[in-house]
């Protein structure tokens, strides 16, 4: 994969990575870098990395050189992984100034159109307005309305539960950004949010595109042979342009009508129209690339959480039994658990817990960036360095994490309430410091709801084959930068008819 480029241009290539690679050993000063495995002239350590599941090898190199810290070369490219929650913290809390940027992947933002990625203080503090812990509240009832909606849409149709998962999260995203109410699955915007966010994943892959390694690819045209990745990046650029664009002019469609519901983006144009600001078109623009952003990260990442609670249920039979034993001693039959009814239900809270760190839905978060040189326990940390964070690493510690490859919801539990001595997962599985994602407490409230009411009404077992034998899941993920569960057969049903009566009467009227 990494390699995907014909030999015809590797004369080309060789002469840029001379010249990054010579420009980066003029800078060194004398510190050593972090150890990691040993580096070749000129392409480093390309041949070392995987192309898929970097974060599992970084992990294994992090053990066998014994540092929480290490350092890889992609042909120039500096790469240093962080593999504790120490680490992260010193770097990415207490160095925050430093480590805070993105990472200029020429793919995703010059190729592919990702030019409006949140990343301005504006966009963070318009987005924190927004969805800071107490403003999320407000998007309880949408959230109720699509856990509802999803119970029925799975009775009515229980065969492809990821499909359910992303429309139920594109369609309340959609909802709490634009005002715009999904109601079947494979609308446009679902489709368009999908197909965006398939690009990015890939697009943002370590080692996946060599033009993010070496930028002066990009002036290769599109007909070279190897130069595959440009046509492909304008079939995303289309797509990027259309999520950016679509919904934020439905939006305005409906103010100008007077039919817009009250969302993100319909109540910051009319709070911007009010005001005496003279920008209003530089604001206006502000206000449609953080929608943009809300609806790109905000979808996929919640439905593959969700199709993960799915596979841990098929993991893990017992813990379903047991989240459904709590649920029924504090709610009785007929009732849907609600936000309130958290607090009673500590077993609930310890699953949602354990599926944000069992196999967290972005392993490697989304790397940072570090502009200047720096130094860390005595190793140099050379400007222009990509700085990862291992979610990976850090959520399947085994000192802190016993058995981290089990699913056990039990470890975040002691005399049958959560123990606050054990590391919430939420601390990694967000990503760190200044980007950790705002919008983690919308997707844990999210998450919540789902997957309680889920748990009150439905049984989730495994597939079986036409002879009865059960279909055990591979337990495989996409291997991308957000990795969802690989497509897989399973079973899921109503727990009683009463569960099926309160599933339709809790839905009548959403649809
Ligand atoms: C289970 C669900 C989710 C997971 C696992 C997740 C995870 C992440 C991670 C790891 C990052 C990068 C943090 C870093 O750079 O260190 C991130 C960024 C972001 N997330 Fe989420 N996220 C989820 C749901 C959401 C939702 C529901 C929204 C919107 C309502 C959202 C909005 C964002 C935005 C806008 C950013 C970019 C922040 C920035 O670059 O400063 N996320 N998320």
């Amino acid at each position: 994969m990494i390699l995907a480029i014909s030999s015809s241009l590797w004369s080309i290539l060789a002469l840029i990575i001379l010249f990054y690679g010579t420009r980066w050993k003029r800078n060194r000063s004398r510190l050593p870098l972090p150890p990691g495995p040993k580096k070749l002239p000129i392409i480093g350590n390309l041949f070392d990395l995987p192309s898929e599941r970097q974060w599992e090898a970084y992990h294994e190199w992090s053990k066998e050189y014994n540092s929480d810290i290490i350092h890889v070369d992609a042909a120039g490219t500096s790469i240093v992984v962080l593999s504790s929650m120490e680490a992260v913290r010193n770097l990415f809390d207490k160095r925050s100034a430093l480590y805070s940027d993105r990472v200029w992947l020429t793919m995703l933002v010059e190729l592919m159109g990702w030019d409006f990625s949140i990343g301005e203080r504006a966009h963070r503090k318009l987005f924190h307005e927004a969805f800071n812990v107490n403003a999320v509240k407000q998007f309880h009832p949408q959230e109720r309305v699509a856990a509802h909606r999803l119970l029925r849409r799975i009775l009515n149709d229980p065969k492809d539960i990821m499909q359910h998962f992303r429309h139920l999260a594109a369609g309340l995203i959609m909802d709490v950004t634009y005002g715009i109410d999904i109601r079947s699955p494979g609308d446009p915007y679902t489709t368009l949010a999908e197909e965006a966010m398939y690009g990015v994943s890939i697009a943002t892959l370590p080692g996946r595109f060599l033009v993010n390694t070496i930028p002066a690819l990009k002036y290769v045209p599109s007909w070279f042979p190897g130069a595959g990745f440009q046509r492909e990046a304008k079939e995303w650029r289309k797509v990027t342009r259309e999520l950016l664009e679509m919904p934020f002019a439905h939006t305005k469609r409906n103010i100008a009508l007077g039919s817009a519901p009250p969302s993100f983006t319909s109540l910051r144009l009319a709070a911007l129209e009010a005001s005496p600001n003279n920008k209003k078109r530089e604001h206006e623009n502000l206000i449609k690339n953080t929608a943009a952003n809300i609806y790109a990260a905000g979808s996929d990442t919640t439905a593959a959480a969700l199709g993960t609670f799915v596979y841990a249920m098929l993991a893990n039979p017992e813990a379903q039994r047991k989240a459904q034993a709590e649920i029924d001693a504090v709610l009785g039959p007929g009732h849907l658990p609600d936000f309130a009814d958290e607090v009673s239900l500590p077993y609930v809270s310890a699953v949602l817990k354990e599926i944000l760190r069992w196999k967290n839905v972005t392993p490697i978060a989304i790397p940072h960036f570090v502009s200047v040189d720096d130094d860390y326990r005595g190793y140099r940390i050379p400007a222009g360095s990509i700085v990862i964070g291992n979610t990976w690493a850090i959520l399947h510690d085994e000192n802190i994490y016993p058995d981290p490859h089990a699913f056990k919801p039990e470890r975040f539990l002691l005399g049958g309430k959560l123990n606050p001595a054990v590391r919430d997962p939420e601390v990694a599985a967000f990503g760190f410091g200044r980007r950790m994602c705002p919008g983690r407490h919308m997707a844990t409230s999210t998450l919540f709801i789902t997957i309680a009411s889920m748990l009150a009404t439905l049984d989730i077992k495994k597939a079986r084959d036409e002879h009865g034998n059960e279909l055990e899941p591979s337990y495989e993920f996409f291997p991308g930068l957000i990795s969802p569960p690989l497509p897989f057969e399973c079973s899921i049903t109503p727990r009683s008819k009463k569960a099926a009566e309160t599933i339709h009467a809790a839905s009548s009227g959403s649809d």
